[in-house]
């Protein structure tokens, strides 16, 4: 037993350092390199990062098709820098707030030899620390060196490119009751994944008879939604919705997952919402942002449904997707239960766009 943290630990290290601003070493097979987040990196480390080289700005495919950047590895660009660049310019490259009001001078110029693996594993683990993904990388000479003197978290990044694909075992924490007003004998169950990341719920309704396919909702965190009683979604109605059809059905099993904006984070909902009020749709506003339209991992769900002993669900939803994965992940959809609650005025442009472009089923 060593005291060191594990690979997984190290990466829960480098979210945190990444949110904070704070450099992280990235050691591959044949290179290294220096990674700071677009979105937090100050002054100060940028004017550090340019006087020990030439960093290069690592975006998503996504982004780069929006700033009509050559993306020459296909889901990943490698803009390269002017010596001076000022941090507005790293700024305004990473975040598309401003891509209206002050469109981009161009062409950028993007490189085009050499590997961009450890670009693309810094854009997994900015989109991981729930940033924006944009990443300034300075290739090293001796990444262990570099990160000792320094004194920064080291990822091995041979390893961390396969890991950061898998997902991480959850714990059962707890259960206790807590009588809702859709139903009173429920159960809420807190599962943590190893990994650092954040915790997920299950609401147990009644005693669902493991032998026969359960009443189950997969729904996905919305602040918004669920707590403010946004109207520009349907998220809070489908919440409550579902968990009054599972007290009146007796049984059911509702997995609230920590996936707020499809998996982005609320700040990136925020900035995706603020792209909407300049008259993008909800999945051109992902996409700008640099995000594919849905970022979640259902097999979080499948994880879940599986820890609890549920093999085959009846699911409440019109997502195909969802279906889809469960499936993928083992777990029988027996019937789609569909969920059309809360429409209004100010959500029908983004159910529209979910019918057109997720092949969601009203
Ligand atoms: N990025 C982004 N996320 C959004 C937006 N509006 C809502 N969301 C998020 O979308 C998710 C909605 O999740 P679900 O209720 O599971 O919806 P769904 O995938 O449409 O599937 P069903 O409701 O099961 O049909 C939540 O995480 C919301 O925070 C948006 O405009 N942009
Ligand atoms: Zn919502």
């Amino acid at each position: 037993m060593t005291f060191a943290p594990d690979l997984s630990e190290t990466l829960a290290r480098a979210r945190a350092d990444l949110r904070m601003g704070v450099p992280v070493v990235l050691d591959g097979a044949a290179e290294a390199a220096l990674v700071l987040a677009a979105e937090t990196l100050s002054a100060a480390r940028l004017a550090a990062v340019q006087a020990a080289g030439a960093p290069v700005l690592a975006l998503t495919g996504r982004r780069a098709a929006t700033l009509k950047a050559r993306a020459y590895d296909g889901d990943v660009a490698r803009v390269r820098l002017p010596a001076d660049a000022p941090l507005s310019l790293v700024q305004s490259l990473a975040d598309p707030a401003d891509d209206l009001s002050a469109p981009m001078k161009g062409p950028l110029a993007t490189d085009r030899d050499g590997s961009a693996e450890l670009h693309r594993l810094a854009l997994v683990l900015a989109k991981s620390a729930r940033l924006l993904p944009a990443a300034l990388v300075l290739p090293l000479a001796d990444g262990a060196g570099f990160a000792e003197l320094h004194r920064l978290t080291r990822i091995d990044a041979v390893a961390a490119a396969p890991h950061l694909m898998t997902l991480a075992e959850l714990d059962h924490v707890i259960a206790a009751k807590v009588p809702l007003r859709a139903a009173q004998n429920a159960r809420l169950h807190i599962f943590r994944p190893a990994d650092g990341a954040e915790e997920h719920y299950a609401i147990e309704i009644g005693r669902p008879d493991r032998d026969a396919p359960v009443l189950a909702r997969l729904h996905s965190a919305c602040f918004t939604g669920d707590l403010l009683g946004s109207l520009k979604c349907d998220c809070g109605p489908q919440l409550n919705a579902a968990l009054a059809q599972m007290g009146q059905e007796g049984a059911g099993v509702l997995l609230y997952l920590n996936q707020e904006g499809r998996g982005i984070g609320l700040a990136n909902k925020m900035r995706a919402y603020a792209l909407q009020d300049q008259g993008f749709d909800t999945v051109e506003a992902n996409h700008r942002l640099g995000f594919e339209d849905d970022e979640r991992d259902f097999r979080l769900g499948a994880q879940i449904l599986e820890k609890m002993r549920i093999g085959s669900v009846r699911l409440l939803t019109n997502n195909p997707a969802k279906i889809d994965m469960m499936q993928r992940c083992g777990i029988g959809v027996t019937e789609r239960v569909p969920l059309r609650v809360g429409e209004n005025p100010f959500n029908a442009d983004y159910l529209a766009t979910k019918a057109a472009k997720s092949g969601h089923l009203f």
